[in-house]
Formats: C-alpha cells, structure tokens, sequence
C-alpha cells in the first residue's frame, strides 16, 4: 500500500482584498486598504499548486467561499435586494460590510484539522473544521468549509466529518495551522502535535498580552477526542505567548513538520526541551531530527517578515525533503543565509525552492497557510472526488476560469458594487460544475 501527503491548496476567491481584519497578524494591519489583484492572487496560487505537482507530488485544490456574504449581512439586520443589502451594510456598517467580503477562505490551513487513518480508533481520516471565532470574518467560514470536505472527501468508507467545535472563545480553534504531524512515513501512526495559545478554563497560566492566543487547549483536546487519537499518539505544546506578542498568531509563522523533521525557532514554545522530550518519547526509538534555529541567526521579526517557518517541508518522490519558501526569505540576507546553510546541515532537507506569493503574503499567508494537509493511502486517493485533484487539464481549466471571471484589481469601493457580486457567483457556480462539488454556497440552495 502506498502513501502519501496530498496538499489541498485553497484557491483564492474573486474578492481577494486587504481589510485589515486580523488583529495580531502584522502583514494583514500593515497593508490595509491597499488595492489588491484577485487574478494575481488566484495565479499565484495555481503555479504553486502546478509547480508541486510537476515535483511529482499530490496536489489537490479546494474552492473558495461566496463573498460578499449577503446571508450573515441579512442575519445583521440588512434588507432589501441583494443590492440594497450591499448598499446599506456599506454605508452603514463599513467595518462588518468588510468583514463580509474577505477572501480568507483561501487560507486552508486554517479550514479545519485532519487526522489520517493510521492514526485514529476506527481507522478512517478525520476532518474537523475550524471553528475561527477568534475573527468575525473567518467565524463566517466553518459552515461552507464543511460542505466543501464533504463534497471532497465524501465516500464515507473513508472519510469522517465532524461539525466545528462550539463557536465561543473557550473553543478558538484555527485548525492545521496549529497541528503538526511527525511520522516515520505518511501512513505509519505518527505523533500529533497540537499547539495552543492559551487555557480557556484557567486564567492563573501564562498567555499573551498585547495580541490574542487564537487556539486553546481545550479545543485542541476536543479534536483529539472528536478524532480518536490514543493519548500515546499526541502531544499538547504551549505556544511561547512573547511570539504571540510579536506577530506569531498561529504556530505555523514559526515552527513546521514533516515525516521526522521539526523545524523550528528557538522560541517558539513555552517548555521547549520538555515539549521534545515528550514528542521523542512518544515517536519512539527512532531519532527525530530537532532542526532550531537560533535567535541570532534569524530574529523572530526576521522570521515573521519571511514567513521562513511558514514554508512547506514536503518529501519528494525520491524520498529528499524539499522546503517550499516564499520570495521573501530570498530577499531577506539573514534568512538567506540561514536557508543556505541548512542545505548544507546533513538532515533530510535537501532543496529550497522560492514562489512568489506577495498577494497572500500581504495578508500574513504564506505557502504554508495556502494548504491543507492530508495524508492519505493510495485506496484513499482513489476515493477522492478525481476532480479536486491538480493535473495539466484541472490547472489550464481553472486558469482560463480566472481569466474569464476575475478583476485584475480591486480596490475598497469596488467591494459594493452589485456587479462584483453577480461576478462572484456565477464564476462560483461555474466552479461546482468544474470540480462537480454540488450546490455548497447559500446562494444556490
Ligand atoms: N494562515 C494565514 C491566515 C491569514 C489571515 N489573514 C486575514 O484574514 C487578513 C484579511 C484582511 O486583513 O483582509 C488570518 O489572519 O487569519
């Protein structure tokens, strides 16, 4: 039986903007009310998606959101026609009118947690999405992200979906973004890392000041129940709350895995030593490769510029590991430097390769946070919904989509206009009949 990690990218939806939105992400606060390009945007990401997949690697695509979201502006209280809705809640209300309008969806490494097969009680892969009540904006989510798992992953031999955790605080939850799998291979039981910002029952521990902990303990443990994962096969880390303070508001802007590998900073979590040894504790005999990267080589405003923990480790077919950067570690020389010299390191990471992706970046996303990780046996590929899944005619299919339905700019006045919304739509109907998703979006149920 083979196996693999399939990365389901989030493709960027037809209202990719900068609203300044995310409290505690510093890229999303610095770029507010810059024009955006949703083409480029969209772009950007399929060459990612085709680039890993001509690696050789399995690469899967999830769609987008219906933004603006005239239903959560109706539940506000706006009436009318769509139009009115639009209208009114703009003038009325700009900052939830906003909200209303974001493209964050594409962000898939917050869509939802999921744990493989080998790892869970019954033995098929769990999917939990994210709750993301820690934003208004991305609490609008879970819902239509459910659905398009679903309609992904839907043969139920296979796959079990549970509804996100209760939308209060007590149970922020921002899915894969704050959970790492460490593994001897995919389909091998690993160990499952959940890292949290905070303990929504016990105000005496230790939390950030200045920004907000999204994730909570106790979210984290729900899933590892919801999923049935033995308490051998996971590790709960604090996340150090000073990083959190500095513009670290979801763990992987600073620490990421794959198979045996830990990539991270030196300051990222609370109990570093003790949160490895239990992690090596529970891998067993053989030796994890810890890779930390010291202060002085890459300081954590360095890192949170470059996103250099927010890249993909990805194991090659050849079996080498490759990391998946963003331009901006290249440009950046300390991180530079340090990318350099891990290459010559002697651990499983062997290649860097660099992808322009400045119009997620600008709102704090990087490589990493533009997919959803999966690990799946080959029978389990097989009963993934095939039109989900990257190949030379899905890539030039959703190309010639984007061409076809997407604004090459966007600015905040743009937002309102009726027109975007019709856009928006119909590019998104057309979309469930190219990846045969089914009715998923409000609009058309
Ligand atoms: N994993 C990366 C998530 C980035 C996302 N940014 C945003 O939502 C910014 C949207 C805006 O400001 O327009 C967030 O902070 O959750």
């Amino acid at each position: 039986m083979k196996q693999f990690e399939v990365n389901f990218d989030g493709l960027v939806g037809p209202t990719h903007n900068y609203a300044g939105l995310s409290f505690g992400n510093v890229a999303s606060l610095n770029n507010a009310k810059s024009n955006s390009s949703p083409k480029q945007a969209a772009k950007q990401g399929l060459k990612k998606m085709k680039a890993l997949a001509d690696m050789g690697m399995q690469q899967g695509v999830l769609a987008p959101q219906e933004r603006p979201d005239i239903l959560t502006l109706r539940r506000l209280g706006f009436t009318g026609t769509d139009a009115q809705v639009l209208e009114k809640a703009a003038k009325q209300a700009p900052a939830i009118f906003l909200a209303c309008c974001s493209a964050s969806s594409m962000w898939t490494a917050n869509a939802a947690t999921v744990s493989p097969s080998a790892d869970t009680a019954d033995g098929r892969v769990h999917f939990t999405p994210a709750n993301l009540t820690n934003k208004f904006h991305r609490s609008l989510e879970p819902e239509v992200t459910g659905r398009i798992l679903k309609a992904t992953f839907a043969d139920e031999r296979y796959f079990q979906h549970h509804s996100h955790l209760p939308d209060n605080e007590h149970f922020g939850d921002e899915g894969a973004a704050n959970h790492t799998r460490l593994c001897s291979d995919y389909g091998h039981a690993g160990v499952e890392m959940f890292v949290f910002g905070r303990y929504a029952f016990d105000a005496s521990k230790p939390a950030p000041k200045r920004f907000p902990a999204r994730q909570t303990l106790e979210a984290c443990q729900a899933i590892a129940r919801l999923h049935g994962l033995s308490d051998e096969g996971v590790v709960y880390v604090q996340q150090n709350p000073d990083v959190i303070d500095q513009g670290v508001f979801h763990n992987d802007v600073i620490a990421v895995g794959n198979r045996n590998v830990l990539f991270y900073h030196e300051q990222a979590f609370f109990n570093t030593q003790s949160a490895l040894d239990e992690i090596q504790r529970k891998y067993g005999e053989e030796k994890l490769h810890f890779i930390q990267v010291d202060t002085q080589d890459v300081s954590v405003e360095d890192a949170v510029k470059t996103y250099l923990f927010n890249t993909q480790i990805i194991s090659l077919p050849n079996d080498e590991m490759a990391i998946i950067a963003p331009t901006e570690c290249q440009e950046n020389p300390a991180v530079s430097r340090y990318l350099d010299k891990l290459l010559t390191l002697g651990t499983p990471i062997k290649q860097v390769h660099f992808f322009d992706v400045k119009q997620s970046m600008r709102n704090g996303g990087g490589p990493a946070c533009l997919r959803l990780r999966v690990a799946l046996t080959d029978q389990e590929v097989d009963a993934v919904n095939p039109n989900t899944l990257i190949n030379d005619s899905l890539f030039s299919r959703l190309n010639q989509w984007v061409d076809k339905h997407y604004r090459d700019e966007l600015t905040f006045d743009d937002l309102r206009d009726p027109q975007l919304l019709t856009e928006s739509r119909s590019a998104l109907d057309e979309l469930t009949q190219i990846m045969k998703l089914g009715s998923v979006y409000p609009f058309q149920r």
